[in-house]
């Protein structure tokens, strides 16, 4: 079976693609509860986001994870598309919400979405992709090929 590069798990077992709408009922909110707790969402605000996201075209992507086998989904990763005036009105990827769910963790998945996140923030353009993480996720986001820079700043409402 085909395996993706640096990914230790099937690339058949989980389709990887944009998120839908029918997510909500395969787990996409119950698997963000695992990255950020949060009282569930109605499908009706859940659908007001995704029209919103969706205007947005391809500058905001979300991808997820499905597990073939069960139809939930098991990851999920977005990419936001930044257009600046510097850098000759150069664009920056920002990569955000990166899950996998707790059962499926160790086995390339999470590698497999950040790439697939990276090859879209190429694809239009980018001159780099940038993220915020926790000092404990320096070795994955390592092994994703990125490399430490600047310091992490927020100020929280
Ligand atoms: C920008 C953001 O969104 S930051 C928020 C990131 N998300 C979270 O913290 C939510 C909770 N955690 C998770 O969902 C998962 O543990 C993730 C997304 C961090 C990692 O997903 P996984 O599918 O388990 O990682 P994956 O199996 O692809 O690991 C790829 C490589 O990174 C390594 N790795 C994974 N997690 C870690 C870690 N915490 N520290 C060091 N190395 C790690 C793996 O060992 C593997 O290396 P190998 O190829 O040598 O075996």
């Amino acid at each position: 079976m085909a395996s993706e590069a640096g990914a230790g798990v099937d690339a058949d077992a989980y389709r990887i693609r944009p998120l839908e709408l029918g997510d909500l009922s395969k787990g996409f909110c119950d698997l963000l509860a695992q990255l950020s707790p949060s009282a569930p969402l109605t499908e009706d605000s859940f659908r007001s986001r995704f029209a919103e996201l969706a205007a947005l075209g391809a500058d905001h992507l979300v991808l997820v994870a499905e597990d073939a086998g069960t139809g939930r989904i098991a990851a999920a990763g977005a990419v936001l598309v930044e257009r600046k005036f510097i850098r000759r009105c150069g664009t920056v990827g920002h990569v955000e919400d990166v899950v996998v769910d707790a059962a499926a963790r160790g086995r390339g998945l999470g590698e497999r979405v950040v790439r697939r996140l990276v090859e879209h923030a190429r694809a239009r353009g980018c001159y780099k992709v940038i993220l915020n993480c926790t000092p404990e996720l320096r070795g994955f986001y390592a092994k994703c090929g990125f490399v430490e820079k600047n310091v992490q700043m927020g100020l929280y409402f």
